[in-house]
């Protein structure tokens, strides 16, 4: 279910601006990678890359490659919509459908890609989807009832939900937890955690403590100047990042100094 993620020589562009630049970096299967650095720096762009929802805007293209498991999906035999089943994405603001309810919520996914289920199948899929989700507890008596009728915390973990249910083979996180209270977001922390034993992960946090937290390496993006183009200044275990990193920009950003 898990898979490794190869980028080599990425280029970015909206349109013919340069937004991110010869992007190189291998993420692990089954770990949590976190992507920091200053606004502008293009954290989202290079996130969106990685499921070919950054071509979805007019204009937007890349050059490069990226490789799940080995296979490059943006190879002319590669269809995009299904990338985007299969490398879920989970975004800042929870966006439940406004007008389905939680049950139906969960199943979003697999009903978009037609498959026909029976009901025992669907109740399956949305018990364990809500239970790898850790809301199934105080959804079950309610799942007839609208996803947004629930807290944002709540919703944010039932978009998980939904993205799992198609178990996809990479999860997406785009500043996950920055709407959400700091109990949520640590419900949303100890989710992360625990889904990284069946998911590769990737995650974009404004958070130095959360990338502390959760992940098991992290890249540092910057720009050079205003106007440059973002690149990728460092990559490497979370751990050695935040003790001991390599480049005086990566310690001068973790420690605050700019950003
Ligand atoms: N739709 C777009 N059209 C044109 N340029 C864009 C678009 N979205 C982003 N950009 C530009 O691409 C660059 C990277 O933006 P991006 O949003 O990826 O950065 P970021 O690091 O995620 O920023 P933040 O932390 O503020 O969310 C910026 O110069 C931004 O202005």
């Amino acid at each position: 279910m898990a898979s490794s993620i190869d980028v080599s020589d990425l280029n970015i562009y909206y349109g013919d601006f340069l937004a991110v630049e010869g992007v190189n970096m291998s993420i692990r299967s089954r770990s949590v990678t976190a992507f920091i650095g200053p606004s502008g720096c293009g954290k989202s762009t290079m996130l969106r890359t990685l499921n070919r929802m950054h071509e979805v805007l007019p204009g937007a293209r890349v050059e490069g490659k990226v490789a799940v498991d080995g296979q490059d999906l943006y190879d002319v035999s590669v269809d995009p919509v299904q990338v985007r089943r299969q490398i879920g994405m989970v975004f800042q603001r929870p966006n439940p459908f406004p007008t389905m309810s939680i049950y139906e919520n969960v199943l979003a996914g697999n009903r978009l890609n037609s498959k026909r289920m029976k009901k025992a199948e669907a109740d399956a899929i949305v018990e364990k989807s809500l239970r790898g989700a850790n809301l199934w507890k105080e959804v079950k008596d309610r799942l007839d009832k609208p996803g947004m009728g629930l807290s944002g915390g709540q919703q944010q973990r039932l978009c998980i939900a939904r993205a799992i249910a198609v178990e996809p083979q990479v999860l997406l996180m785009d500043e996950p937890c920055s709407a959400l209270d700091p109990i949520s977001t640590a419900a949303i922390e100890d989710l992360i955690l625990q889904l990284k034993e069946d998911y590769t992960i990737v995650i974009v946090t404004h958070n130095m403590q959360q990338a502390a937290r959760v992940s098991d390496e992290t890249g540092f993006f910057n720009l050079k100047a205003a106007g440059e183009p973002g690149h990728l200044v460092e990559f490497n275990s979370t751990q050695q990042m935040f003790a001991n990193p390599d480049d005086p920009s990566t310690e001068a950003y973790i420690s605050g100094r700019f950003g």
